[in-house]
């Protein structure tokens, strides 16, 4: 926060609000990025070069610079003042609570946190709820592109999917106009790379986007609301093609010439398509269900501050960092284990038989392993509760179920039964091992089987998480 509020003070040209909300601000969101992003964003040279004397400067242009240097003084001042407004009203509003999401990325973390807001603060939920609408069309239209591309290269496609490819090509354009959307600050501008060409992931930095819906339509954000626009234009396209989404996930040469991919779509984070006919009509709003579905990846490291409205929390404010999980983002974790009060472990049993996205030659199940090893090991995060979820058992659940052995990708698994139940016991077995091995200080772990897209299940694994919470000598606990 001090880091964001420097930033203003150099550069009066930055829109606060763009970049920063004070826990105390009206915001739709609840929600900030931390300040290493904003930092990223912002060209220091650029936003406040230095003025030089300037020679041979006539009376009139003389008048006119110390006027300009008068208004960039008060700028200047005023934001120097929202910046002290800020600091006190951070120190009033210091965070009651303060969890850490970790876990390898897909493993469920930023799900978790939908679940928290959708229990304690729901009317902020609610609020965003319509806003997500475009991250399941650009879910759905990915899913679609990874038909197409997979029956592209099919030898010989029946004469109606040759149609439907035809009729569905316009969802090119609605997939590149939602990525830009959703990957653009609030003036418009791009402020990641949308995503990966190839893959299904949306990539977006922050949750500036989230505020769409509730934005009006001033000239300030007229580019904004032109991206607006096109997210609209967007939604009438895949409204008009309702009838072929339909068709083409209910088209049997669809399913045949998928089968072989290692990981089945419906298995893939933000499936959609069994229920596009529901999704594509025309007034769809998202359903909390939805939401919980819905794939973003994060980038970077987010703050969540989360405004109590249950009875028994009424009036605190929960802070919860929810991380980036691949490789590349985890070095950026380490400055956010400060202050912590609980830490919630992610590892996705589902993903045994998966590899890294960013390295196919690491096994998702074995990345899980190693991360927690570190986590338990950190002296950072010596005094915090350890609360490890280990999620997604629905698709480990479907996996063992449609005859995938456990055993042929964890050799040590053996002879045992290829059923949900020894399989989570044996994983959680190997879990509570390492952090026994690892921790110094007898404190205890609370272990929970999830499925972070269902919110009544969750909703019991985040009441034992509150009951720890509440008593709020979390170290204490007894075990679960
Ligand atoms: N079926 C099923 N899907 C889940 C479960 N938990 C999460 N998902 C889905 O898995 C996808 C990835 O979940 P995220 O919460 O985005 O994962 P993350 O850990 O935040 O990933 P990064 O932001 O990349 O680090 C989303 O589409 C979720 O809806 C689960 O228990 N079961
Ligand atoms: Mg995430």
């Amino acid at each position: 926060m001090v880091f964001s509020g420097h930033l203003r003070a150099i550069s009066p040209r930055t829109d606060n609000r763009s970049t920063f909300q004070s826990p105390s601000s009206p915001s739709l969101t609840n929600s900030r990025i931390v300040p290493s992003i904003v930092t990223s964003s912002v060209d220091l040279d650029n936003e406040w070069p230095l003025m030089s004397p300037i020679e041979n400067e006539t009376g009139a242009q003389r008048e006119r610079r110390l006027e300009a240097e008068r208004e960039a003084k008060c700028i200047n001042d005023a934001i120097e003042h929202e910046i002290e407004q800020d600091r006190a009203e951070r120190k009033r509003h210091k965070p009651e609570v303060k969890i850490l999401l970790l876990g390898q990325a897909e493993s469920g973390k930023s799900t978790m946190l939908r679940n928290f807001q959708l229990k304690f603060t729901p009317t902020a939920f609610a609020a965003e709820r319509a806003a997500w609408r475009a991250v399941i069309d650009l879910n759905i239209v990915r899913s679609v592109r990874y038909i197409l591309d997979v029956l592209a290269s099919a030898p010989a496609i029946p004469e109606e999917l040759r149609r439907l490819r035809v009729a569905l090509s316009p969802l090119r354009s609605v997939e590149e106009a939602l990525a830009i959307f959703l990957a653009s600050d609030e003036h418009g501008r791009p402020v990641a790379r949308p995503a990966d060409e190839h893959g299904l992931d949306v990539k977006v930095r922050g949750s500036r986007w989230k505020t769409l819906f509730n934005r009006s339509m001033t000239e300030s954000t007229r580019q904004y609301t032109q991206a607006y626009e096109e997210v609209l234009n967007a939604r009438r396209i895949i409204e008009a093609c309702r009838d072929d989404l339909v068709a083409l996930w209910a088209h049997p040469a669809v399913k045949e010439n998928l089968e072989g991919q290692s990981v089945p779509l419906q298995f893939q984070s933000g499936f959609f398509l069994d229920q596009v006919g529901r999704i594509a009509s025309s007034g769809y709003e998202p359903s909390s269900d939805d939401v919980l579905k819905a794939r973003i990846q994060t980038q970077g490291v987010e703050e969540h501050l989360l405004k109590m409205e249950t009875a028994a929390e009424s009036g605190q404010t929960w802070a919860i960092v929810d991380v980036g999980g691949n490789r590349h983002q985890r070095a950026a974790w380490i400055p956010y284990f400060d202050d912590v009060n609980m830490l919630l472990f992610l590892a996705p049993v589902s993903a045994f038989d998966q590899t890294l996205a960013e390295d196919s030659s690491v096994n998702r199940l074995w990345d899980s392993f190693l991360i927690w090893r570190t986590v338990c090991s950190s002296k950072l995060l010596r005094d915090v509760s350890f609360i490890l979820l280990l999620n997604k058992y629905d698709i480990l659940d479907a996996k063992l179920k449609s005859g995938i052995q456990f055993a042929s990708h964890v050799t040590s698994y053996k002879r045992r039964p290829n059923e949900t139940e020894a399989v989570l016991t044996y994983l959680k077995e190997k879990f509570v091992i390492i952090f026994r091995q690892a921790t110094t200080n007898n404190r205890p772990l609370h272990v929970h089987y999830t499925c972070a897209t269902d919110s009544r299940a969750t909703a019991i694994v985040l009441a034992r998480i509150r009951e720890v919470i509440l008593t709020g000598n979390f170290m204490n606990a007894d075990l679960l």
